[in-house]
Formats: structure tokens, C-alpha cells, sequence
């Protein structure tokens, strides 16, 4: 998917507002870090009014963590607290909630699920530029390479709907 073609934006909306009775839908854009998922998603939520989540960005706006992880450099988010946040937001609808994981979250919150991968070298450049070394590098490229969250989306998200993009890298 092109995230800047208007038309490749709109087609996921399209269908997630087909899927269920929620007046405006709620979308997961899931993906290893570096995908592409927030650069996309603010697109299409500029393109569409709907409300932009990153889930990462509200665990440190709000606290919602248990602390920080030193091996990898992250919060230790805490799911029950992100839920909590989210519950009201979510059955509301028109949301586009943005995060690498998905298997903690109510599956009824979502209309659609979007899992995104980009071309393996070019990840490893973001990740590599965005700082990212070490174990923390190398777990996340694996992470692609194996598909985890396609195969996290699989398992949490069985029911609802859902897409897959390869997204193409527009030239700068
Ligand atoms: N389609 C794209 N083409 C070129 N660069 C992109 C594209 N999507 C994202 N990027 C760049 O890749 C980097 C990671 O994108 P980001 O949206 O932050 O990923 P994520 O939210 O999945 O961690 C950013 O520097 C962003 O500008």
C-alpha cells in the first residue's frame, strides 16, 4: 500500500465501515516497530477524521506502565490500565489505534485489523537510525522476519476482518 494514494487510505476505512453496526469504525494498525504504522495511520486519520491513538505515546503521556525495561529500553506497558483508557474512546467508535501488539485488547473493539511489513533492510535502517541496537535490533527484525505479529493478529483477532499491506516506500 501506497499510505500516500488517497484511494489505497480510503479502502480500508471503506471496509471496516461495512463489517459491523458501529456508526463510525474502529481500526488496529498492527506491525513490527518501523512498518510504518504511525506515519500511516496519522494519514489516514488526517484523510478521514478519525481519532489517531498511538498506544506508545499515550503509555507515557499517561503512566500507564509498570516501570522501565532496561534490556529493552521500553516501558513495561501495563495492558489492564491501556484498556481501561481505551474503553470509553473504543465503544464510541472512529478510532484508528495504532500498535505493534494486539492480543491484549477486546477483539469486539475493532472493526478492522491492518497488519503492516515493509521490506526487511529497509526496517533494519529505520530501527537502526531510530536507535535501536543490541537485542533490542535483533528481536524486532526476527520479529518481522517471522511474521510475529501477522501470526499475533491470527490468534487475537480471529474474527474481525482484516488486511495485510506490504507498504511501499515512496521516493524522497
Ligand atoms: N511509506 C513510507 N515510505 C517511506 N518512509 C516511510 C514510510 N512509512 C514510514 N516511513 C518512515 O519510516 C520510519 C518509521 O515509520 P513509523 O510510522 O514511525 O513506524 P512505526 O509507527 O511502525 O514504528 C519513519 O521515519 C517514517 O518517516
Amino acid at each position: 500500500m501506497d499510505s500516500r494514494n488517497p484511494n489505497s487510505v480510503f479502502r480500508v476505512i471503506e471496509m471496516a465501515t461495512e463489517d459491523r453496526g458501529r456508526q463510525k469504525p474502529n481500526v488496529l494498525v498492527t506491525g513490527t516497530p518501523g512498518t510504518g504504522k504511525t506515519t500511516t495511520s496519522s494519514l489516514v486519520a488526517e484523510a478521514t477524521g478519525l481519532r489517531h491513538i498511538e498506544v506508545g505515546d499515550l503509555v507515557r503521556r499517561k503512566n500507564l506502565h509498570n516501570g522501565w525495561d532496561e534490556n529493552f529500553d521500553c516501558h513495561v506497558i501495563n495492558e489492564d490500565l491501556v484498556c481501561d483508557e481505551l474503553e470509553d474512546m473504543m465503544y464510541e467508535g472512529g478510532n484508528i489505534v495504532d500498535y505493534h501488539g494486539c492480543d491484549f485488547f477486546p477483539e469486539r473493539w475493532f472493526d478492522r485489523v491492518v497488519v503492516l511489513q515493509t521490506n526487511n533492510s529497509i526496517l533494519h535502517d529505520r530501527l537502526t537510525s531510530r536507535g535501536y541496537s543490541g537485542a533490542k535490533l535483533t528481536n524486532n527484525i526476527e520479529c518481522e522476519i517471522s511474521k510475529c505479529c501477522w501470526k499475533r493478529r491470527e490468534s487475537a483477532m480471529r474474527r474481525t476482518s482484516w488486511s495485510h499491506y506490504r507498504v511501499t516506500p515512496w521516493k524522497i
